[in-house]
């Protein structure tokens, strides 16, 4: 007489060879054996632990009632086509489940049908392998990256402008004036090009210091980037030398811009007193004769000096 084989299902794990029973509780990954309709049948001690159960509390829940909602629909397909013999592959998953004090639990699940010796569906076992320690790992790394591209595209932006008033750099701004030469040859969008520097600058140096001077800088730009709109750039094009590119603006539409702007700026002397100074502006707006950015920023530039001798 051959002895009968003892399903585990039937049997139960306590039922069969101690020793298999003393590997099954003590292994250092959770193992459980799943009925037909989810429910946990047998399960062992490093689960309860990690799940933080009670063994009589595991084996009245399915695996449904301790997984995230979004996870479920997924094991149940694999479930449907695993009974259904469409699938013979086992199932694996990094998913959570819900640790008894309310807390989710990252694990590795792996899940395998075990059919009777007629090939009768019989129940499911599976391995929960806990990696919480990678997930938080995993998590931190994210984090590390996001600060670290955040960090960049700070570094990007600052390697834009210029240190003292916050305006665009040179190289910055001649990458504005090569795009907007590119929007003029293929729509013919309008757009002024308005050179400022500002008059006698040396001398608010020579005469109240370089502090005060970095003020006069920083308080003229910040007034400059307050009337442009978003589509303008704003440059500082060397010491008190700014310059704009306005968009969409024709040379007209750019002379009243600067009128707007006024012909003096004010500025505070450091000893409690007011002065004022003044500026000189010339602008170009884009034609089909200027071939390059240099051909564009030069006459600017001669309409600029042209203002600056005639105020002199
Ligand atoms: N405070 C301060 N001064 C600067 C800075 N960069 C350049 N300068 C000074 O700006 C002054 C510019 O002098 P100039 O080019 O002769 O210009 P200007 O005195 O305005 O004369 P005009 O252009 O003919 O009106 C120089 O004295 C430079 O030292 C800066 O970042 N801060």
């Amino acid at each position: 007489m051959t002895a009968k084989k003892i399903s585990p299902i039937t049997q139960g794990v306590s039922g069969v060879d101690p020793k298999y029973k003393e590997s099954f509780d003590k292994v250092a990954v959770g193992l459980c054996h799943v009925d037909l309709n989810g429910r946990f049948i047998h399960v062992n001690d490093f689960l309860l632990d990690f799940l933080g159960y009670e063994e009589d509390e595991l084996l009245s829940i399915t695996f449904s009632q301790i997984s995230r909602e979004e996870d479920i629909p997924e094991s149940l397909a694999w479930i449907k086509k695993s009974l259904s013999g469409e699938t013979q592959s086992n199932f694996s998953k990094v998913k959570q489940y819900l640790h008894k004090d309310g807390h989710w639990v990252w694990a590795k699940l792996s899940t395998t049908l075990i059919r009777d010796e007629h090939g009768v569906p019989s129940y499911f076992v599976s391995s929960i392998q806990d990696v919480s320690d990678l997930k938080n790992a995993e998590t931190a790394l994210d984090f590390s990256l996001q600060q670290l591209n955040e960090a960049y595209a700070e570094l990007e932006q600052m390697s834009r402008k210029d240190g003292l008033t916050g305006a665009l750099n040179i190289r910055a701004f001649k990458e504005e004036l090569l795009d907007a030469m590119e929007r003029y040859h293929r729509s013919g969008q309008n757009v002024t090009l308005v050179f400022i520097d500002l008059d006698d600058f040396k001398q608010v140096n020579d005469q109240y210091g370089h502090i005060v001077g970095d003020e006069v800088l920083t308080t003229f730009a910040k007034t400059l980037l307050n009337q442009s709109r978003r589509c303008d750039a704003v440059a500082r094009y060397g010491g008190d030398e700014f310059a704009m590119l306005l968009d969409d603006t024709t040379e007209q539409e750019a002379l009243d811009f600067c009128k707007r702007l006024g012909s003096e700026i004010e500025f505070e002397t450091g000893n409690g007193k007011t002065k004022s100074m003044s500026f000189s502006f010339g602008m170009s707006q884009l034609k089909k004769n200027h071939r390059t950015v240099e051909d564009w920023f030069a006459e600017a530039d001669q309409h600029m000096y042209r203002d600056k001798e005639s105020s002199k």
